[in-house]
């Protein structure tokens, strides 16, 4: 397998620079499974001052070259060896089951790069296979919906956020996460929220860490959307981050939950942006926007201190 550091300009590593509500993403094109994808480099592409910058990796490549390659052990549920797949990564170069914004970019890549000929079709993700729709797109922009598959409620836990404590609802959306509603909490106090200090979770109930989500109380809409809400969110592998596609969507269905209804349609408004979670009996489904900011190649030796 190739080291970064081994390419000459010829053979320079090419990537995209894509955001979906402003969780952004490295995109690195590698079909074939042919990029060491190490966790230092994984760290040094995300590193805002020396890298390119962003909250993760997302690796394009099939599935089968994956396993074939030994980064994947088997094939996840539902995926095809052909199919496109999400290889994640945090920005500490942790690995995570599944992303709902990656999952977006990364399908407008697919469609936009002409990976794809199709507006629908599955992507595949650790977490399973999902399948994305494209309502709209261009080489810059897309209106995509990625069906979430099965959302699992989990019961109560608590977590620490500087010098407040906050009880949620664990909810698995193929990752932990841990989504908290706080009653009387205003868009205004969400905001002055200090989220630097991190989000201190029980780790025998998580012992792989979570994503934390802290949300206003659901709203009643009168427009296309059942209720309204504001989220903020601190992610496992990365920290607070201005979107979360799976933490929306178990923000959404632990939210209705507290409202005693399993399913409606929510608008949430984060900072990076707003996204629609459709909460269906059996699945969930998040729809929002895609950006492909930028493309190019890294230079050889370019990680080197
Ligand atoms: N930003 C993602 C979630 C990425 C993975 C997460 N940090 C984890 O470790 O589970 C999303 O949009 O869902």
């Amino acid at each position: 397998m190739r080291k970064i550091t081994d390419m000459t300009a010829a053979t320079a590593l090419s990537f995209v620079k894509g955001h979906g509500t402003e969780n952004d993403f490295v995109v690195i094109p590698d079909p074939n499974v042919q990029v060491d994808l190490t966790v230092d480099l994984v760290r040094a592409l995300c590193d805002r001052q020396r890298g390119i910058g962003a909250d993760g990796v997302l690796r394009v490549a099939t599935a089968g070259a994956l396993v074939d390659a030994g980064v994947l052990d088997a094939l996840p549920e539902g995926v095809a060896p052909t199919d496109w797949f999400m290889d994640y990564r945090n920005g500490d170069g942790s690995i995570a089951e599944m992303c709902g914004n990656g999952v977006r970019v990364f399908a407008h890549y697919c469609r936009a790069a002409g990976l794809v000929d199709t507006d629908t079709f599955s992507v595949g993700s650790r977490a399973g296979s999902r399948s994305v729709a494209i309502h709209s797109f261009d080489q810059v922009t897309a209106d995509v919906s990625v069906a979430m598959g099965r959302v699992r409620l989990d019961g109560p836990s608590a977590v620490g956020i500087a010098r407040g404590r906050y009880i949620g609802e664990r909810v698995d959306v193929g990752n932990p996460h841990l989504a908290c509603v706080v009653d009387g909490l205003t868009p205004e106090a969400l905001a002055a929220l200090d989220l630097t200090t991190g989000a201190h979770l029980d780790a025998d109930v998580f012992p792989n860490g979570a994503n934390v989500e802290i949300l206003t109380p659901l709203r009643p809409a009168d427009s296309d959307v059942d209720f309204t809400a504001h989220m903020r969110v601190f992610e496992r592998g990365v920290g607070e981050t201005r979107s979360c596609g799976t933490g929306l969507v178990a923000a959404a269905s632990a939210a209705l939950h507290g409202i005693g209804r399993d399913n409606g349609v929510v608008g949430i408004t984060i900072p990076g942006g707003s996204v629609v979670v459709t909460v269906g009996d059996d699945a969930a489904v998040l729809r929002g926007p895609s950006r492909l900011v930028a493309h190019g190649a890294l230079n050889a030796g370019w990680d080197l201190r």
